[in-house]
């Protein structure tokens, strides 16, 4: 089965997680759009959707789905979102689309976070795609310099600008085997806003092409 058509079935898969009356949190990217074409089937049962992203707002749009605002759906039962890598706890690397800060925001805020992966995304320990970090654009030197200390090699994104008005550093040769404690040590470090390492909250449910695991 080619990547797309997993990509569609785990999108489409994840439409039986959504409940009568839900706000759904939705996160972004190729996979994630399957979703969305989904969800607009469900839109009458739905009060609506908080977006991750103005690429998943527009499409939401264009599907007649409510978009809410975070601050006054209040706490979500359900996220779905894609990912760039997934480990066998669930633990994630994202923000491959550069909308990692908006996805662990609406991540956090949501009691469910259903991930929804083509095969190519499972592997055993994180890190061969690139890590993507987003950072305030005056830091991103610093920011660099701290990571090579780190043993990483920081590659800018040149050209991206997120939907905060930052930017983004894909970080090159680690290989992530304690993920929490990556994450929390760069959280630490001044100039960044967000690591793309999805574990000290990792997904709960992972759904990929035709498993579920
Ligand atoms: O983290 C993301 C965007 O920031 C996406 O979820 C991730 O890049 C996967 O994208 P796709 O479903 O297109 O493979």
């Amino acid at each position: 089965m080619s990547n797309a058509n997993e990509k569609r079935q785990a999108g489409e898969a994840a439409i039986r997680y959504v409940e009568d009356g839900a706000i759904v949190g939705v996160g972004t990217g190729s996979t994630v759009a399957f979703f969305i074409d989904a969800l607009a089937d469900l839109k009458d049962r739905i009060q609506g959707a908080v977006s991750s992203s103005e690429q998943s707002s527009a499409q939401l749009k264009k599907h007649g789905i409510p978009v809410l605002d975070l601050n006054t759906a209040g706490p979500l039962s359900i996220y779905i979102d894609g990912a760039d890598e997934c480990d066998p706890h669930k633990r994630l690397i994202k923000g491959g689309g550069a909308a990692l800060t908006r996805e662990k925001i609406v991540a956090e805020a949501s009691q469910k976070f259903i991930c929804i992966i083509d095969s190519s995304k499972r592997v055993d320990v994180l890190g061969t795609f690139p890590l993507p970090i987003e950072v305030i654009p005056m830091a991103r030197s610093l920011v660099g310099r701290e990571i090579v200390k780190l043993g990483g090699q920081p590659v800018w994104r040149d050209g991206v600008v997120t939907d905060n008005g930052n930017w983004i550093i894909d970080v090159h040769g680690w290989r992530i085997t304690d993920p929490v404690a990556l994450e929390k040590q760069l959280n630490q470090l001044p100039g960044i806003v967000t690591v793309g390492l999805f574990a000290r909250r990792p997904a709960d449910v992972v759904l990929m092409g035709s498993q579920e695991m």
